[in-house]
């Protein structure tokens, strides 16, 4: 783990989805040159999704062709659920680039090839995202308690310390039923993004800051090995102590 942290501060969360669409695409296509293929975790909520519109629009020196796409977490839901992370993630930005389909790994449905055995999609997702997974990017959100992915405050899911991949199914924001990566998974990633904005999210991020406990805060627990960074508008960032 590396203490390399980032908090950068924006006006606006729509500047800051800018800015971090910027070097999403600038660090994919450097991992593109250097490693032949990229690998990400995407995340939904207001600005993950903003940030694959904005990629839409321009995604600078990026190979769609040459990207695995993975999420940290989904809805276990029907496909065309409109809550579906990974419909939305299709309207925004998958459905507009020449994806290859054999790299975009979305979290089984509830009516998908598992049917509604949540167990059984999670195990297929865990399979896939194994120990070896090694995100370029992974991408998260935030709540204002803190949890990113499906890892709420004192839960299970929070302290699984081996598994990459676990099921949720009492989760305290609806819908109750998730399938969520850890964050063993989360901190093999080289570089681990948040994308904060708003002031219900502040008193996160400074817990964060002073690294807190991550099962009070779970976003204190989520570090990339080679960077993490914070992207955070005014008020997310209004309870950091000053520098
Ligand atoms: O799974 C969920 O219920 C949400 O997707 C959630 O995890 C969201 O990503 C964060 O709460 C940040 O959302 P905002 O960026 O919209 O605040």
């Amino acid at each position: 783990m590396t203490d390399r942290t980032e908090r950068l501060i924006f006006d606006s969360a729509s500047e800051l989805v800018s800015t971090a669409a910027a070097r999403f695409a600038a660090t994919v296509a450097t991992a593109q040159r250097e490693r032949g293929l990229a690998t990400v975790a995407l995340t939904g909520g207001s600005n993950g999704i903003a940030l694959l519109r904005a990629l839409a629009v321009d995604s600078g020196a990026v190979d769609w062709s040459r990207i695995e796409i993975y999420w940290g977490d989904e809805r276990f839901v029907p496909a065309d659920d409109p809550e579906r992370n990974e419909l939305q993630a299709r309207e925004a930005l998958l459905d507009h680039v020449a994806v290859d389909p054999a790299r975009v790994h979305a979290i089984p449905a509830s009516d998908g090839a598992f049917g509604d055995d949540i167990d059984a999609a999670m195990r297929d997702y865990r399979r896939l995202v194994c120990h070896d997974t090694v995100f370029d990017v992974h991408l998260l959100g935030m709540g204002g308690e803190g949890h990113v992915n499906s890892l709420f405050p004192h839960t299970d899911a929070t302290a699984e310390d081996d598994l990459t991949v676990v099921a949720v199914t009492d989760s305290p924001k609806p819908p109750p039923r998730r399938i969520t990566l850890t964050f063993p998974v989360i901190n093999a990633s080289r570089e681990v993004w948040f994308l904060v904005s708003g002031a219900e999210k502040a008193e996160a991020v400074a817990a964060a800051a002073a690294a807190a406990s991550r099962h009070d805060w779970p976003c204190a627990g989520a570090q990339g090995t080679e960077r993490t960074v914070w992207f955070l508008d005014r008020s997310a960032a209004a309870d950091l102590p000053l520098s």
